[in-house]
């Protein structure tokens, strides 16, 4: 067996369900085309792209190259790997509400298990809009494409549901096709490194684990900061906003990956049980006082980055001009649990902020009060910061004697910058998720229950905010966001740190990233 057999994932039919949209071309193909690269695809594979689009195969197969061209951390290279790859692709022209295109994709798919020795194994992924996963669920079952004898999987991009009762709805009839084990829900933040990264930072290193609670840890701040605005998806943006859109999934789920126990055994039923124990825990908001307290939510207006003027959200194309949705949310919200008791965790998300970035600060309780350096030193608080995208890498910030015979203490900062080692080729998060999904592991999927708490506790907001026609706060493009925010932090004696170390000019940087 070569070293690339052993890695591959089993032979499967992989049905590309909105094969013509976007998710398919900036990150589907490309992932494909890697996972293809790296031998965690064998030759027993096909790929079928599904949309209404007609289209020849020699027509698809000319998307995906340029789509490889442009998105992908491998180019084509060599036309050998290219053509081989390529020959796996079909296309086929198919409504989703057409039954009977179900029926002719099945006599497709005998086809292809024939031709390329596949063992009856089914990858279905929807990268679809989401009213279109229950009908096509039951197509599939009707339509005769669940009956091979291997196994089915049913991947499901975001955003699963609208609010806890959709969610309901959906999860529903999914349910009377797909047993949950078969089901498995995206959140591409889960497929990051560095959020994967966050357990072996936790689990596996003496200096943290034992500091990581109530006694030592003062608070949790996660970032989750984009550059762009609404961009061409104010149809869809328009009706979500920051809170579903991202704090439902991407912003509970880091957070859940800060604040869980260590589960008993890495199943990944133990590790989603551990994050549904914390969602569990978030205290939610009882009133819409409460929301007004914590919780804020702002839109950008016109503003300007880098000298080049901006457009207000309520100025974008396909959005509403009076639209009250929120591109801004930061909140300061409580696991009410053993380990996390009073520590607030500080998450904030926007668009048209300054940076584009995610990255998730620690910071530590100070030293006591002692007649060495607390009393004499304005000690800067110890920092643990996880810098997970665009930037990968970890980053300490202690306090360490300044050389000289003035016996003064400045911050110091040691770093692990992952991205310098590997360079920025790191596997895209797509790529770990297709490969998973194709083996069978959801421990990096979001089971049932967690999506289900986590709308629970978010629809507390959306409710407050339904009655609410004051709350929203307008921030230029290109700023920080509202100023509330920063009040919410400094209301308890804190501050956002500076996302990217921006304002450590008085830190001196170890770096532990370029000698090696
Ligand atoms: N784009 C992104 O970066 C991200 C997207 N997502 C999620 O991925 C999903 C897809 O998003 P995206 O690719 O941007 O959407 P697009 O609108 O670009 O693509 C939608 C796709 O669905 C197909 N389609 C629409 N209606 C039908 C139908 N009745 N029958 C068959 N095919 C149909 C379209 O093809 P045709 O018109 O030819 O039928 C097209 O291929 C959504 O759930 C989105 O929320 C999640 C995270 C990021
Ligand atoms: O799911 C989404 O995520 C992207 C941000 O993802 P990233 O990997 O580029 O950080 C966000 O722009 C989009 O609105 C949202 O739907």
């Amino acid at each position: 067996m070569s070293k690339h057999e052993s890695i591959a994932a089993a032979g499967a039919v992989y049905y590309l369900f909105g094969a013509t949209g976007d998710l398919a071309r900036r990150k589907l193909f490309p992932a494909l085309f890697s996972l293809y690269k790296e031998g965690k695809l064998a030759e027993d594979f096909a790929v079928v792209g599904l949309a209404r689009r007609p289209r020849t195969n020699d027509e698809f197969r000319a998307d995906v190259y340029e789509s490889i061209n442009e998105f992908c951390r491998y180019k084509q290279g060599d036309d050998e790997t290219w053509k081989k790859f390529a020959d796996h692709f079909v296309y086929m022209s198919l409504d989703i509400n057409n039954l009977d295109g179900f029926r002719e994709l099945n006599n497709l798919t005998e086809e292809l298990d024939a031709r390329f020795d596949i063992p009856g194994n089914r990858l279905f992924y929807l990268a679809l809009s989401p009213e279109l996963f229950g009908p096509v669920s039951l197509n599939l079952r009707d339509g005769g494409l669940l009956e091979s004898k291997g196994w089915n999987r049913l991947v499901i991009e975001k955003p699963f549901g609208y609010d806890l009762q959709s969610a309901r709805e959906l999860n529903e009839q999914l349910s009377h096709v797909f047993k949950e084990e078969e089901i498995f829900r995206i959140d591409h933040y889960l497929g990051k490194e560095m959020v994967q990264n966050i357990e072996v930072i936790r689990f596996a290193n003496a200096f943290f684990e034992p500091l990581w609670n109530n006694k030592h840890i003062a608070n949790v701040q996660i970032t989750l900061s984009e550059t762009v605005g609404v961009e061409e998806r104010g149809g869809y943006y328009d009706k979500s906003g920051a809170l579903r859109d991202m704090v439902q999934n991407h912003l509970l789920q880091m957070l859940a990956m800060i604040a869980m126990e260590p589960p008993s055994r890495l199943h990944p039923e133990d590790i989603r049980d551990e994050k549904v124990k914390v969602f569990r825990s978030l205290r939610p908001f009882a009133n819409s006082e409460e929301v007004r307290r914590d919780v804020i939510r702002g839109q950008y207006s016109e503003g300007s980055s880098r000298d080049k003027r901006l457009n207000g959200y309520r100025q974008e194309d396909s959005v509403n001009p009076e639209s009250k949705t929120e591109t801004y949310f930061a909140a300061r919200v409580f696991a009410d649990n053993f380990r996390w008791a009073g520590v607030p965790f500080y998450i904030r998300t926007g668009k048209r902020l300054p940076v584009k970035t995610t990255e998730i600060v620690i910071e530590f309780k100070n030293v006591p009060d002692n007649i060495l350096f607390a009393r004499r030193h304005d000690l800067s608080p110890n920092l643990l910061v996880i810098r997970v995208n665009p930037m990968e890498g970890i980053y300490i910030k202690i306090n360490a004697k300044k050389p000289g015979v003035d016996n003064t203490v400045q911050p110091v900062s040691m770093e692990f910058c992952q991205s310098c080692q590997v360079g920025l080729n790191t596997p895209e998060a797509y790529e770990r998720l297709i490969y998973d999904a194709a083996r069978g592991e959801s421990t990096y999927f979001t089971r049932w229950d967690e999506v289900a708490q986590a709308w629970s506790f978010v629809d507390r907001i959306a409710e407050a905010w339904r009655e609410d026609n004051e709350s929203l706060q307008f921030y230029p493009a290109g700023s920080w966001g509202p100023e509330q925010a920063d009040k919410l932090l400094a209301e308890d004696g804190f501050h956002w740190w500076p996302v990217n170390g921006q304002d450590e000019d008085n830190v001196i940087w170890i770096s532990g990233s370029s000698s090696n």
